[in-house]
C-alpha cells in the first residue's frame, strides 16, 4: 500500500514538471541562451584584461593603512594637490585631485602608458617543422655559443670549443658564418630564448644553431633564473609553445662533478639536463646532436671533442641537406623525445625525483676562503648531507604565468650558502653576510667622513652624517638586472621569495655587529679623527639600498621597527617592482623608488626586469608613491647612464613626477665601478655622465615640470658625487629651502601612535653651501683628491665624472 502510494506521488510530481516543462519551455531556452552569452562575453573580457599578478604578500602589511588621505592636521601651505580620501586599490583605478592636478595626471598617464612590446594572440598552431622552415641556397648556419660559468671552468671549455669549432669549419665560411660566442649572465634571455635573434639586413638569410654548454649547481644560481626563463617562454599563453622553432636546431653539454654526484639520479649535471629538456620542447624537438655530458674531474676533455666532432658533422648536414632530417640519431625526433610529455606535465614532481639526494640541508654551515675551495668543500658538505631526506624546489614560477603550480611545496632553499660562490665573492669584496639572505658593508663615505674628508651628498640634502650611517639590505636577491649594478650577473635573482627566511632580529643584531667591526678596523688608519670615531660606534641612520631589494624581504616592516626603536633613522630605496609590498609598507624615514628610466622600453633595456609585467608594476608603484607622500618623504631616484635615459627622455621623466608627485627627486650620475660585471652589461666610462651634463639635464627637467604647473624647483646640489636635488615646494618656506630632516621630531612622531606628515619632521633650512649653485661640499671638511692630496673646492659646473 505504502509502496503503490509512493508511486502515485513520484508520477504526480513528473507530470507536474512537464507541465511546467511545456507552459515555460521557451522561455527557459531562451534564458539558457543570454547566459551562455553572457558568460562567453565577461569570459574574454578578462582574458583581455592586464593582469596585475603579485609577489607573496609581505607577512607585516600596515592593516588601518590609507594612504590617499591628506592628513587633516596639514594647515593650509601650498600644496600639490589635494586628495580625497580612498583607500589603497590594487586595482589601481585613478586618484581624484582637485586644483587641476587629476587633469594633469591623466595626461601623464595617457603618455606614459605605452606598454612593452608584447607578443600577442592566441596560440599558433604548430606546421611540421622542417616544411616550415626548409633552408634556401643562399642561408647560412650561424653557431651561437652560450655558456654559464660561476668559477670559470665552463667559460675556460667554451673557448676552447669555440677555437676547435672554428678550426674545423674553416674551410665552410660560405655557408657556415664564424661561431660567436655569449656568457649567459649577460644577455638578454628575452633577444635569444623568445625567438630567434633576427639578423641584421645586411646579413642575409641566417639559420641559428645553438649550443650550450652549462655547469650544473644544487644551490640557487643565475642558472635557476635561465631554466625559470625557458620554462616561462613554454608556459606563457601569448607565445608559441614552441617558439624557438625557427632555429636549424641546438644541442647541449654539461659539465659536472662525479665524485659529488655519481650518477644523473644523484645529480650528475642535473641543469644541463634539464635545459636539454626545456630547449627540446622550445624548439620542437629541435635536438641536433644528444645531450653532452662530462665530469671535470675525469673526461671532459674526451667527451666535449667527441661532442664537437659530433656537432660538427650535424651542422655540415644541415648546410648540405637543408635541415635536420627525420628519424637521424639525435635529431629530436617523436619517438626519441616521447618522455618530454610527461615531464611538461608535471615539472616540480619530476624535478623533485630526478635531483639529487645528497643535498645541502639548510643552515649547515662551513667555511668557504676562495672559489678554487669551493669545488672541495662542497663535496665535503654533500657527504655530510648524503644522509639526509632528498629535498627540492621547484623552478621559480612568476605569478605572471599559467603554468601549473606544483602540488606539494617543496622545502625552500637558502638565498646565499655559505658554501656559494656569491658568498665567497660578496665577502671578498668586503661585505658581511648576515644570516641567509641578508648583508652590511661600509661604504667609502664612511671611511671619508671618519677622516674628515667630507660625507656624501645625503649630507648636504638631508643632514646624514656618513659616519654615523649604516649600510644594508635584508635581501640580497633582487627581481631586475640593471646593467649599472656592481652585483650584476651574480646576486641571486627572482620574481618571488622562494628561499629560507631569516627572523629581524638575527639580521639587525647581524648587521650591526658587522658593521661596528668594519668601524673598529679603522682605528688605525691615518686620518681617522678619534670624535668621529667615537660618534661611529653609535649608529644613526641605516640607508637600506646596499644590493637586492629590501622590500622583498617578508619582514621589513618588523625590520624597520627595529631600527626605529633604536632611534636609527631609515633611508629605503626599492626598485617598483613590487606594489604590494611596497603598499603594505609603514612608515619609512624617507621612501626612495629608483627611475631608471622614462618609458617601458628605456626601462627594459636598462632594468632588464625580470617581471614580464614590468611596467604596470613600475607605474602602480608610482601611484602607491603618490599616495603615501603625506606619510613619509618619497622620493624619485634618477641614475643616469649616458647612451641609455638620458638624452631626449626629461619630458618623459617629467610626466612620471606628475603621477608619483614625490616630494622630491635626486638625479645622480651613474657610479663606474670599473668591474667586469659592469664591461660585461656594456658599461664603459664613456657612460657615464659628466656632471655639466647632469646639471645641463636637470635644468631642461625642471622646466619640463613647470610647463606642466608642477610645483617644483632645483633646491641643493652635491657636485663631488654628482647629485643634484629637485624639491616639491612644500619643502620652500618663506624663499628658504628645508630639505634637511629633523630626525628626533620623526621618532617623537612614530612614538606619539598618531599620525604624521614629512612637514612635521621637517629641519631646519639647507645650509647655504649646499643649496644650488654653491656646491655642495661642507667648508668644515677637507677637499682631497683620489689619492688623499688637498684640493680646491669643487665649482658647480666643474667637469667631475662620478667615480
Ligand atoms: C656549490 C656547488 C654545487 C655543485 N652542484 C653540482 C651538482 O648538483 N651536480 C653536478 O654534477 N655538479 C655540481 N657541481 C660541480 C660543478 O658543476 C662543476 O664544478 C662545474 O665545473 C662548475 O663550473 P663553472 O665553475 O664553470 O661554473 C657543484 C659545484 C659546486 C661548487
Ligand atoms: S635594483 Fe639595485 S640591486 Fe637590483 S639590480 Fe638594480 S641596482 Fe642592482
Amino acid at each position: 500500500m505504502e509502496a503503490a502510494g509512493q508511486d502515485g506521488g513520484v508520477l504526480a510530481l513528473s507530470s507536474k514538471i512537464l507541465e511546467i516543462w511545456h507552459e515555460f519551455r521557451y522561455l527557459l531556452v531562451f534564458g539558457a541562451c543570454i547566459a551562455s552569452v553572457a558568460i562567453y562575453i565577461y569570459t574574454e573580457w578578462r582574458s583581455q584584461r592586464i593582469k596585475v599578478p603579485s609577489s607573496p604578500f609581505p607577512i607585516s602589511p600596515d592593516p588601518g593603512f590609507s594612504a590617499a588621505e591628506k592628513p587633516g592636521w596639514l594647515d593650509g601651505k601650498p600644496q600639490i594637490g589635494t586628495v580625497v580620501k580612498e583607500e589603497i586599490d590594487l586595482n589601481w583605478e585613478p586618484t581624484v585631485f582637485d586644483d587641476g592636478v587629476e587633469k594633469k595626471l591623466e595626461i601623464a598617464r595617457a603618455r606614459v602608458a605605452k606598454l612593452p612590446k608584447r607578443v600577442k594572440g592566441s596560440k599558433v598552431l604548430k606546421k611540421p617543422l622542417l616544411e616550415e622552415y626548409p633552408k634556401s641556397p643562399t642561408t647560412k648556419i650561424q653557431p651561437l655559443l652560450f655558456f654559464s660559468s660561476l668559477t670559470g671552468t665552463t667559460e675556460k671549455y667554451a673557448n676552447v670549443l669555440l677555437n676547435g669549432l672554428e678550426e674545423s669549419l674553416k674551410d665552410q665560411w660560405e655557408t657556415v658564418k664564424k661561431p660567436q660566442i655569449h656568457d649567459l649572465s649577460y644577455i638578454d634571455y628575452d633577444d635569444f630564448f623568445v625567438a630567434p635573434p633576427k639578423p641584421g639586413e645586411l646579413a642575409g638569410d641566417v639559420q641559428y644553431l645553438y649550443l650550450i654548454l652549462l655547469p650544473s649547481y644544487n644551490i640557487d644560481t643565475a642558472l635557476d633564473n635561465f631554466l625559470s626563463h625557458l620554462q616561462e617562454t613554454h608556459h606563457d599563453f601569448r607565445i608559441d609553445t614552441a617558439p624557438l622553432s625557427g632555429l636549424a636546431g641546438y644541442s647541449i653539454f654539461g659539465f659536472g662533478d662525479r665524485e659529488g654526484w655519481s650518477t644523473e639520479a644523484e645529480g650528475f649535471c642535473s641543469q644541463a639536463i634539464e635545459v636539454d629538456k626545456w630547449m627540446a620542447k622550445l624548439t620542437g624537438r629541435k635536438r641536433a646532436f644528444p645531450l653532452g655530458l662530462g665530469d671535470v674531474k675525469s673526461d671532459a676533455v674526451k667527451r666535449l671533442e667527441e661532442w664537437r666532432d659530433g656537432v660538427t658533422k650535424v651542422l655540415l648536414d644541415i648546410d648540405a641537406h637543408g635541415g635536420l632530417g627525420e628519424g637521424v640519431m639525435g635529431s629530436g625526433d617523436a619517438v626519441e623525445s616521447d618522455e618530454e610529455e610527461s615531464v611538461e606535465l608535471d615539472t616540480a614532481t619530476e624535478t623533485a625525483s630526478r635531483k639529487p639526494s645528497k643535498r645541502k640541508r639548510p643552515g649547515q654551515r662551513s667555511n668557504v676562503d676562495d672559489l678554487e675551495d669551493l669545488g672541495s668543500k662542497a663535496r665535503s658538505q654533500i657527504d655530510d648531507a648524503s644522509r639526509q631526506e632528498p629535498s627540492s624546489s621547484p623552478l621559480p614560477i612568476d605569478f605572471t604565468t599559467t603554468s601549473t603550480p606544483s602540488t606539494s611545496p617543496p622545502a625552500p632553499k637558502q638565498m646565499v650558502p655559505v658554501s656559494s660562490p656569491t658568498h665567497a665573492a660578496l665577502t671578498k669584496q668586503g661585505y658581511t653576510i648576515i644570516g641567509s639572505h641578508s648583508g652590511v658593508k661600509i661604504c667609502r663615505w664612511t671611511k671619508s667622513a671618519l677622516r674628515g674628508r667630507g660625507s656624501c651628498y645625503k649630507y648636504s640634502f638631508y643632514g646624514i652624517k656618513s659616519h654615523l650611517c649604516m649600510e644594508t639590505t635584508p635581501s640580497l636577491s633582487c627581481s631586475n638586472k640593471c646593467v649599472f649594478c656592481w652585483r650584476h650577473g651574480t646576486n641571486p635573482v627572482g620574481t618571488t621569495w622562494r628561499w629560507e627566511v631569516d627572523p629581524p632580529d638575527l639580521i639587525f643584531n647581524g648587521a650591526k655587529e658587522g658593521h661596528y667591526k668594519k668601524i673598529k678596523m679603522m682605528r688605525g688608519v691615518p686620518g681617522v679623527r678619534a670624535e668621529r670615531f667615537q660618534e661611529a660606534m653609535k649608529i644613526r641612520h641605516c640607508a637600506l639600498s646596499l644590493v637586492g631589494e629590501p622590500i622583498f624581504y617578508p619582514h621589513i616592516n618588523e625590520f624597520v621597527a627595529l631600527l626605529h626603536k633604536e632611534r636609527i633613522s631609515s633611508f629605503l630605496v626599492c626598485n617598483a617592482q613590487h606594489p604590494d609590498q611596497l603598499a603594505a609598507l609603514k612608515p619609512v624615514t624617507q621612501l626612495y623608488v629608483s627611475i631608471d628610466a622614462s618609458n617601458a622600453e628605456s626601462l627594459r633595456k636598462i632594468d632588464k626586469p625580470l617581471h614580464r609585467d614590468y611596467w604596470q608594476r613600475f607605474l602602480r608603484c608610482l601611484d602607491i608613491l603618490r599616495e603615501k607622500r603625506f606619510r613619509m618623504r618619497t622620493v624619485f631616484r634618477l641614475t643616469l647612464v649616458k647612451g641609455f635615459n638620458i638624452e631626449e627622455e626629461a619630458e618623459g621623466y617629467a610626466d612620471l613626477v606628475a603621477l608619483g608627485l614625490p616630494c622630491f627627486v635626486e638625479i645622480k650620475g651613474v657610479t663606474y665601478c670599473g668591474t667586469s660585471s659592469n664591461a660585461g652589461a656594456g658599461l664603459t666610462m664613456q657612460n657615464v655622465p659628466f656632471y655639466s651634463e647632469i646639471t645641463t639635464f636637470v635644468e631642461v627637467l625642471n622646466a619640463a615640470l613647470e610647463r606642466r604647473g608642477l610645483e617644483y624647483d632645483i633646491a641643493a646640489e652635491h657636485a663631488h658625487s654628482c647629485c643634484v636635488l629637485i624639491a616639491s615646494k612644500r619643502f620652500l618656506v618663506e624663499g628658504q629651502w628645508h630639505t634637511l630632516i629633523d630626525y628626533e621630531k620623526f621618532f617623537e612622531c612614530l612614538e606619539s601612535g598618531r599620525e604624521f606628515s614629512p612637514e612635521n619632521y621637517m629641519g631646519p633650512p639647507t645650509p647655504e653651501w649646499a643649496t644650488w649653485g654653491n656646491g655642495g661640499f661642507d667648508p668644515a671638511d677637507e677637499r682631497v683628491d683620489r689619492k688623499g692630496r688637498p684640493k680646491a673646492a669643487i665649482k658647480s659646473s666643474g667637469e667631475v665624472q662620478a667615480i
